[in-house]
């Protein structure tokens, strides 16, 4: 992709998006509603014409293609499978009539696709037969087995319970893999984006704000928008002015670099003391900022405390073992490592 574009009348959907997907890659595009990655899956798909740039398959220019005639599959989030047909015709019938396969042939793709997504023993049930799940899984086999070159879904697994999403992702990406696909997966949950891509591709108002892998996109994000966008609690940023070398807001003045207009730290970069000056790291911290716990969650392995500082609540990750009341007085402190610092216009100061 070079440069694409797609105006709706005065909506800018995209603008200017660059990039390119190797071979075998998943990618996965991920950014809040509206932020366009429904329309660069449709411009994929060739659903949908850009206004500005090119779309190439292997240096193939895509302008003008139509749908059927690329080498794609498209998985949706409101799947529509044949009621009156079997898993099995479901999927043999696609391959039959979509690729012109022999019948003999279509069959046995199509159970061993359904092998593949473990519902084998459910070839024969009709959809109406079959959980929601197991639907979404013969919707997803249907599309993947005609083995297209690039496989796109767009929030292939909305409307499925928590613990089916995952179940269904993991054995998503396995299939995608054993079967050499480049994928382009479309989602708003930045965990599921960060599982499934090689890289994730984070959009905000139709401009790629940053294409890198799931590390480098959680440890370095090149925004505030992302860096707030991706982590569960996502990272605490504190507003502040700089003089002299300090970046100083409301409670708080840390060494900053030059720019600086906020600085950011992720939940586990916080350590939390009892309120003293003798709190925190044994050097003191780089930031220091002290609070009250309003709420602390338990989280299976660890806790999120959330503490009320001068800065506005912060998100503190710690230790199951470390329970702490709400009302107690806390400080909070952060080593200079653990420090993000974002210029005024948002991007982080270091990126590239
Ligand atoms: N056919 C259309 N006509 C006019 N505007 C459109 C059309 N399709 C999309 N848009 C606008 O383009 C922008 C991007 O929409 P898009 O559906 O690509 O976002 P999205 O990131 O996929 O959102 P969601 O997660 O809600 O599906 C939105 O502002 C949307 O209103």
């Amino acid at each position: 992709m070079v440069g694409l574009g797609r105006d709706f009348g005065p909506v800018r959907a995209l603008a200017d998006v660059t990039m390119s997907v190797a071979p075998g890659e998943i990618v996965a595009l991920l950014g809040p509603s509206g932020s366009g990655k429904s329309t660069l899956l449709r411009i994929c798909a060739g659903l949908e014409e850009a206004t500005a740039g090119r779309l190439l398959f292997g240096g193939a220019d895509q302008a003008g293609i139509p749908p059927h005639q690329r080498d794609v599959a498209l998985v949706f989030q409101h799947y529509a499978l044949y009621p009156h047909l079997s898993a099995l015709d479901n999927l043999t019938l696609a391959l039959r009539y979509g690729r012109k396969m022999p019948k003999a042939q279509a069959v046995a793709r199509a159970r061993e696709t359904l092998d593949m997504l473990g519902i084998g023993a459910l070839a024969r049930r009709r959809p109406a037969q079959m959980s929601g799940g197991q639907r979404q899984r013969v919707a997803i086999g249907r599309a993947l087995a005609r083995r297209a070159r690039v496989v796109l879904l767009d929030e292939p697994m909305s409307g499925l319970d928590a613990k089916l999403r995952v179940e269904l992702r993991v054995e998503i990406v396995a299939l995608l893999r054993r079967l050499g696909s480049t994928a382009l997966f479309v989602t708003h949950d930045q965990a599921e984006a960060m599982a499934v891509g090689d890289r994730v591709a984070v959009l905000d108002a139709g401009r790629l704000e940053q294409l890198d892998t799931p590390d480098e996109i959680y440890d370095r994000p090149a925004s505030r928008f992302v860096a707030t966008f991706v982590g569960s609690p996502p990272m605490n940023v504190l507003d502040g002015a700089r003089a002299d070398g300090v970046l100083a807001g409301p409670g708080f003045a840390v060494a900053a670099p030059a720019g600086a207009a906020a600085v950011g730290v992720r939940p586990e970069g916080l350590r939390l003391a009892p309120a003293g000056p003798a709190a925190g790291s044994p050097d003191g911290g780089a930031l220091r900022l002290d609070g009250t716990v309003v709420v602390s969650e338990r989280l299976g392995a660890e806790r999120v405390v959330y503490v009320q500082t001068p800065a506005g609540p912060l998100a503190v990750r710690i230790g199951a073992e470390g329970a702490v009341q709400p009302g107690t007085a806390v400080t909070l402190s952060a080593a200079a490592p653990a420090l993000t610092f974002f210029a005024g216009d948002g991007t982080r100061i270091g990126a590239a």
